[in-house]
């Protein structure tokens, strides 16, 4: 019988188990960066931008010479010169002038905001006329208006986006700080397995865990050692995990989790450090183990490919980012569920959903099908929890789905 434990009491264990890795950060260059783990806070060492700038193509000039003024009687202000793109502002605006900027272009001094060009009338005799009062600071950006030296730009444990190598490109940070990829060992076991390329005969199954842990991992930003597919053979298993375990940070073996008398992937963690866990209450995914050999966890994933998933999604990357301090938020939305789901086990109960916008409002289609089915997961958009404790959620109810980004 498995001793199992709540998903709760899972997350707080390996919380409990496992450290960050040490010496583990490395510089690499900015366009290196996307998708990788900030090691350091990024703080500002300059004022950006640098100087004050015009968010429109206008006319720079101090806003008290505009008050009052309108269609029917402008403000009418000599044009003192012209600031160019890409070059400062090297004079000061005297009152009751005005000077042409683009936008983006440096505003000068004395000027205290831009009248947009659509406010204006060029009576081609050198001066302009302003149609529109202006308040202090319109259409302007000041000079550290996005950030001071000394502000942090971004946090550590943050997983790089484009949007986030724009703000570095900003503060002139070409040189990023980030964790080390952990280098995971990824393991199949069984007679029936064969790799994908081949042709399956009588009996036999295509290793379908192997490509797609690989594929969760790659996405997830680690380095991935396939280790490929290992007969049920407990020594020549337990020596193709002793290679994985010096080689990796982390090792996943899939396949033989469970209690039968091939099932040796429990004894095999045991032998080679502590056993820390046999048995999860979630349905799929129950006969999960978790050991460690010093700070490396070894990870012992149904075979049943839909555990497998769910297993690593729920479990597997908590872990990969307890050890490299990764940010693990993960972004869910409501939805109303399009039929009954039922649920009676006493296990937390994990169903992917395919997502839909019909008339404005966001349902999730449960797909059904038992764990050992793999369609059950193609072409879904995320899934959604029904607690141990619930009987099963009715149609039209609201649930929250996590979304699975691998596919944004
Ligand atoms: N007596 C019991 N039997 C089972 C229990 C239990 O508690 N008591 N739990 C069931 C549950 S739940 C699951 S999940 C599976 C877990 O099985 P194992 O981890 O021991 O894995 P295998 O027996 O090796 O395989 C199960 C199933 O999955 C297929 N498989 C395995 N590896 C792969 C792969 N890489 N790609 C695709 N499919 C794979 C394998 O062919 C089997 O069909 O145990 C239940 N039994
Ligand atoms: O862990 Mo399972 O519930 O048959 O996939």
């Amino acid at each position: 019988m498995l001793q199992v434990k709540t998903p709760e009491e899972v997350l707080e264990l390996i919380e409990q188990e496992f450290v960050p890795l040490k010496e583990s950060m490395e510089t690499v260059p900015l366009l290196s960066a996307i998708g990788r783990v900030l090691g350091e806070d990024i703080l500002a060492k300059e004022y950006v931008p640098d100087f004050n700038r015009s968010t429109v193509d206008g006319f720079a000039i101090r806003a008290r010479d505009t008050f009052g003024c309108s269609d029917a009687i402008p403000a009418i202000l000599p044009l003192a010169g012209e600031v160019l793109m890409g070059e400062g502002a090297e004079f000061e605006l005297q009152p009751e002038t005005c000077c042409a900027v683009p936008t983006g272009g440096a505003v000068p001094k004395g000027a205290d905001c831009v009248v947009m060009v659509e406010y204006t009338e060029d009576y081609s005799d050198g001066t302009m006329g302003i149609t529109k009062p202006a308040a202090p600071g319109e259409n302007m950006i000041f000079r550290g208006d996005d950030v001071e030296p000394g502000k942090v730009v971004l946090r550590k444990g943050r997983v790089l986006g484009a949007q986030d190598i724009g703000a570095l490109a900003a503060v002139g940070c070409v040189r990023v700080p980030v964790r080390k990829k952990l280098v995971v060992g990824v393991i199949s076991t069984g007679d029936e397995l064969v790799p994908p390329e081949n042709s399956p005969k009588a009996g036999q199954i295509r290793d379908v865990n192997g490509p797609m842990l690989e594929a969760m991992l790659t996405f997830f930003g680690a380095e991935v050692k396939n280790y490929g597919i290992v007969k049920d053979d407990e020594k020549r298993l337990a020596a193709v995990m002793e290679e994985a375990v010096s080689k990796c940070d982390a090792v996943l073996l899939s396949g033989g989790s469970s209690v039968g008398i091939k099932d040796a992937s429990c004894r095999i963690i045991q032998s080679m450090g502590t056993l820390l866990l046999h048995g999860i209450a979630i349905k799929p995914g129950k006969p999960t183990i978790l050991g460690k050999a010093g700070n490396k966890p070894l990870v012992g994933l149904p075979g049943h490919p839909v555990a497998a998933y769910f297993v690593t999604k729920l479990f597997v990357l908590s872990l990969l980012g307890r050890l490299s301090c990764r940010d693990m938020s993960s972004y869910t939305v409501t939805a109303r569920i399009s039929e009954n789901v039922s649920a009676n086990h006493g296990r937390a109960q994990y169903h992917c959903v395919r997502l839909e916008k019909r008339d404005g409002e966001l349902f999730a289609f449960p797909i059904r099908g038992k764990s050992g089915l793999i369609t059950t997961l193609a072409g879904t958009d995320g899934y959604f929890c029904i607690d141990r404790d619930c009987e099963g959620v009715a149609k039209g109810a609201e649930v929250q789905v996590t979304v699975v980004l691998e596919r944004v």
